[in-house]
């Protein structure tokens, strides 16, 4: 084994494996690799290749076809089977195209031809480092939303949060014993920010699908044509602006959930075709000529009455009834009890690890204003305004003047000697007497605020403040608030 001396310090780089009998070439090899920041160890013959191999799990090895007993092609199914994650390249000698041909049947990703130039060594490593690292990224950021989208992230212990998961866990365990058989549409209902995309990852990650993509669109933050061609694809030409084929949602979720946000604001043209996609399982690309088969599972969610809108013949019968073969209610926060202080104190350690400043203890009178509130925005908001007061906060305790985002509620009555409040708009706080009226200033505040409580969604802050996204947009403009917003 040789191994090159400064090989262990530039282990950021990949682990190489040469398996070659000519000693002073592996070890020259060796030396060439750890210069270019590759940890590179030698084998001389096949067993001792397997060997290192379990010892090193290299991400790429560099494999001579004429090894002493054994050959490098006849190694490479056991060495694939050992080292399932190692990119193998069969070196070979000069001019054997048909060993490399048949390397490559046996699942080497590449061959190079022997004597070794190493220029062309070296980009090939480059290539296949680059390959490795995409897929580390890849399985990295896979794993990691599956590890955050669990039935534990949906915290509280009040009873309706008891009463949700149990029958989420329910909804899985019928889902296994489903085995291949098509799983049942869920809809998500309850109010804006509640948890209802933590529901539907749940129940993605949680069931047989878990593997494969979860896809989400919101139905609302598109005009209906994007949304039906984000849904659906579209082949070249079908409209102006399609110069390429676009592979849509539909086909990108194969094997595994769609999760339609919003549903509730997908316009008629959109409804009948999902109404088809659920019933036949089939669609068709915007300008495409035939049907396409697909295997998903659909998951909705909206904040709107569905059947309502059912009976105001703003939302197909049919496809509402199909969406909800299962119905899960997310509660509002303000009926959660005393999960709002646990979530509290869950979203200042979260927030306090991320800012690393120590996490402030909310004060009596705190924890009394946040279980006054009544959580237009929910969880969302919470978390947001925890957000804000861990950045603000001054001390070690958490008190009412650092939760400004409830709102003036909160300002204390004028006494009676002082001015009177002025008085309130209907069903609205009072503003103090000493509130800034200039309309601009206030129509930002209040814009900044809904876009707070929101998440910066806004279609949810249209919502909040009452107007329709267009005039926000508008707004958020002429104010020069425009970076700001998503959905
Ligand atoms: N029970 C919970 N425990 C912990 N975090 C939660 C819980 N419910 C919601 N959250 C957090 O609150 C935020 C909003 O949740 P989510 O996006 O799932 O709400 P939603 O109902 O889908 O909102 P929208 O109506 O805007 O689509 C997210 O950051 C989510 O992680």
């Amino acid at each position: 084994m040789t191994i090159a001396p400064t090989s262990r310090l530039a282990a950021s780089g990949l682990a190489v494996l040469v398996i070659d009998d000519e000693v002073a070439l592996a070890r020259n090899l060796c030396v060439y690799l750890d210069r270019l920041g590759y940890v590179a160890e030698t084998a001389g013959s096949a067993e001792e290749g397997l060997a290192r191999a379990a010892e090193l799990r290299p991400d790429i090895v560099l494999l001579d076809h004429n090894l002493p007993g054994q050959s490098g092609l006849s190694l490479l199914p056991r060495l694939r089977e050992q080292e399932p994650a190692a990119r193998i390249v069969l070196m070979t000698g000069h001019g054997s195209l048909e060993l490399a041909v048949q390397a490559m049947k046996a699942g080497a990703v590449d061959y190079l031809s022997k004597p070794l130039v190493l220029g062309e060594l070296k980009l090939l490593l480059e290539r296949l480092s680059s390959q490795q690292r995409l897929e580390t990224a890849v399985g990295y950021y896979a794993q990691r939303e599956a590890q955050s989208s669990g039935l534990d992230q949906l915290r509280g212990e009040s009873p309706p949060m008891r009463a949700l998961r149990d029958r989420i866990e329910r909804l899985l365990a019928s889902e296994r014993q489903l085995g291949d058989a098509e799983a049942p549409a869920v809809l998500i209902q309850g109010e804006t920010g509640t948890g209802k995309e933590l529901v539907a990852r749940a129940l993605h990650y949680g069931g047989p699908r878990a593997g494969q993509p979860f896809v989400e669109l919101n139905c609302g933050a598109l005009p209906p044509q994007l949304v039906e061609s984000e849904l659906f694809g579209h082949e070249r030409g079908a409209f102006t602006d399609a110069r390429e084929r676009k592979v849509g949602l539909v086909e990108t979720a194969e094997g595994g959930s769609l999760f339609l946000d919003e549903i509730g604001e997908a316009d008629p043209g959109v409804q009948v075709k999902l109404l088809k996609l659920l019933e036949d399982r089939r669609f068709r690309r915007l300008g495409g000529l035939r049907d396409q088969r697909v295997d998903l599972r659909i998951l909705s969610a909206t904040h709107q009455p569905l059947d309502t809108m059912v009976q105001q013949q703003r939302f197909r019968a049919d496809l509402y009834y199909r969406l909800r073969i299962v119905e899960l209610v997310v509660p509002p926060l303000r009926e959660r009890g005393d999960d709002i202080l646990a979530l509290a104190e869950h979203f200042i350690a979260l927030h306090a690890k991320r800012y690393r400043r120590p996490p402030p203890r909310l004060s009596v009178a705190a924890e009394a204003a946040l279980r006054r509130h009544r959580w237009p925005g929910n969880v969302r908001e919470l978390r947001n305004g925890m957000e804000q007061a861990v950045l603000l906060a001054g001390g070690t305790q958490l008190d009412v003047d650092g939760l400004g985002f409830l709102g003036p509620m909160r300002t204390p009555e004028p006494t009676a000697a002082g001015p009177q409040p002025l008085p309130a708009a209907e069903g609205g706080p009072l503003l103090p007497p000493e509130a800034d009226l200039h309309l601009e200033r206030m129509e930002r505040r209040h814009i900044e605020t809904a876009l707070a409580r929101s998440g910066d969604n806004i279609t949810h802050a249209a919502r909040l403040l009452g107007i329709s996204r267009d005039t926000l947009r508008y707004r958020l403009e002429r104010l020069g608030l425009r970076g700001q917003g998503g959905g």
